[in-house]
């Protein structure tokens, strides 16, 4: 932070009947793109010595389980809104080739909606596909639910027995496109044609199969000249018919703006906080008591302002070409567990979200051809906070102070998560330090008593990000590290279960996860209703 003053002492409160919601195991989702190298050398590469008998890489594989990945959305990403699915499936000796208008990429067809859907399936990871409502409309995106989810029967279920697979795949939540507002997207709409496309598409999609969930296309950004009136005319067409609106939000490090950079999770904050609003706005106009939610489907950092322009506008590729395969630091792998704090603390009107990407592209993953997987830093505060956050997620208050920030105003430079699983007693706390000084935080837990088993801690360098497995060792090895219980956080325990302080210290720029059980003096009964969830309104009975 720019003035290197002393941070006074901050605290977080929390309580385990005080919650916000029940944290969705979907929250921890990813992303898949036929995007570089994705698929093609990602995923996917038969000949690999680790490849599964369909050509999958098996340590890609094990390291997205590792990551804690539960959705992953395919095939994608701009990529969708110009792809013609029928061209994927099928024999893949008569699969022809096509020229992809999103990346300018030759995509050989070689892994389609059959072999991701049976890939996701064997590695247990539940698909979220998106359909083409770019240069496509009702027709296909129709006959994509029934070829998925139909029974036999028909002409696109059959088509898809005929190509080997005879049960349903049960492909529950489907993306309505993808990013209409960005004027990037092939066959971008302004939000009156997309929203009756999105309509009508979804109308026939929930009329094949009326179990499906549908995400509608919010904006592609807070910076979107559109927003905010782009969300409401959207709804205003789909409010009856979808469960949830897309976010999507990628930030970065600007001319050296730190501050800034590590002030993305209240960026991200504030951008929830108005599609809620923006939608509710909407549910209200219409005295509707359903709740819109947010599938948060695209967060990462990306160095998009700064590196990925020079990226556009290539020749047309071909044999998987390395696009956009960002290198990450300490530093970025503190903003991802700060940003993983935001979305807990909304883990009431974001059930679902996806971080983009999966593999080689924006990744926490990366590979080499022919060569070895690896962690990315960032791949650490995601697997820490997918493994930990059980339960619930409570509703921390946190006392911090704040600091001015170029790009984002005021923000708080500590910023806390708390998640509780009233089954196992597992309680977990997330906590970041976005100040340059080292800062102690008092965690006053009311009613419980509390124990510590593990902790981990993310703290930023200021090393430049460098490419490659060993240089990402290198940062986790100096920057990723077990928090000392010992000398790093001390619990005191006043007057029996009745009030814990547990005091942490936290290093400058750092991320830290913290978790253990928790025992309370309370009678076993259920807790009062206490969520912010909507739908979770205390009942009569
Ligand atoms: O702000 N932009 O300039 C911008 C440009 C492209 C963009 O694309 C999104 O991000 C891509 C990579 O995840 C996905 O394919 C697409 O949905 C998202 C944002």
């Amino acid at each position: 932070m720019p003035d290197h003053q002393p941070v006074p002492r901050p605290r977080v409160t929390l309580h385990t009947d005080f919650r916000v919601g029940p944290v969705d195991r979907r929250l921890f989702g990813s992303f898949v793109e036929h995007l570089g190298r994705a698929v093609y050398t990602g995923i996917y590469e038969p000949g690999h010595a680790t490849a599964d008998e369909h050509g999958f890489r098996r340590d890609v594989a094990d390291l997205t389980r590792e990551l804690g990945a539960t959705v992953l959305r395919y095939p994608g990403g701009n990529f969708v809104s110009n792809y013609r699915w029928e061209d994927g499936v099928g024999p893949v000796s008569e699969r022809k080739p096509f020229l992809d208008l999103a990346w300018r990429t030759v995509e050989p067809n070689l892994v389609g909606t059959d072999e991701f859907l049976q890939w996701a399936e064997r590695e247990g990871f539940e698909p979220m596909l998106a359909v083409n409502l770019g240069t496509r409309g009702v027709e296909a995106a129709a006959a994509l639910v029934e070829y998925c989810n139909g029974e036999a029967g028909t002409r696109w279920a059959d088509l898809r027995i005929a190509h080997g697979r005879a049960e349903p795949y049960g492909v529950h939540l489907w993306c309505l496109g993808n990013e209409m507002d960005g004027p990037w997207q092939i066959g971008h709409k302004d939000a009156h044609e997309y929203g009756r496309l999105a309509a009508e598409a979804g109308k026939a999609m929930k009329l094949v199969d009326p179990t499906v969930s549908l995400v509608v296309c919010g904006s592609s950004s807070m910076q979107m000249n559109t927003f905010g009136e782009w969300e409401q005319t959207v709804l205003s067409y789909t409010y009856d018919l979808v469960d949830h609106i897309s976010m999507h939000a990628y930030y970065e490090e600007l001319d050296g703006d730190r501050a800034s950079f590590l002030g993305s999770g209240t960026a991200m904050d504030r951008f929830i906080d108005r599609v809620v609003a923006s939608a509710d706005a909407v549910g209200a106009r219409r005295r509707s008591d359903k709740k819109i939610t947010i599938s948060f489907d695209e967060w990462n950092v990306w160095y998009l302002e700064s590196r990925f322009p020079g990226e556009t506008n290539l020749p047309v590729q071909r044999d998987a070409p390395r696009i956009i395969e960002d290198v990450y630091s300490a530093l970025d792998a503190v903003v991802v567990g700060d940003l993983l704090v935001t979305l807990l603390n909304h883990a009431d009107r974001v059930p679902v979200a996806a971080l983009a990407q999966l593999v080689n592209v924006i990744a926490p993953i990366m590979t080499e051809p022919g060569g070895e997987a690896w962690r990315q830093p960032t791949f650490h505060p995601f697997a820490t906070t997918a493994r930990l956050a059980r339960g619930e997620a409570l509703d921390v208050r946190v006392d911090s102070p704040t600091t001015t920030t170029t790009r984002h105003g005021e923000v708080p430079l500590v910023t806390a998560a708390a998640t509780h699983d009233p089954e196992t007693g597992a309680l977990a706390l997330f906590l970041t330090n976005r100040s340059a000084e080292p800062v102690e935080v008092d965690v006053e837990h009311l009613g419980l008593g509390v124990e510590l088993t593990e902790g981990w801690r993310m703290v930023a360098d200021h090393e430049a990000a460098v490419e490659g497995p060993a240089h990402a060792r290198k940062v986790v090895g100096s920057c990723w590290s077990a928090v000392d219980l010992g000398a790093d956080v001390t619990v005191v325990t006043s007057g029996g279960t009745g009030r814990t302080r547990t005091t942490v210290a936290l290093a400058p720029e750092s991320w830290t996860a913290l978790a253990g059980t928790a025992t309370t003096d309370r009678p076993a009964t259920a807790p009062p209703n206490t969520f912010r969830e909507p739908g979770r309104i205390p009942s009569e009975t």
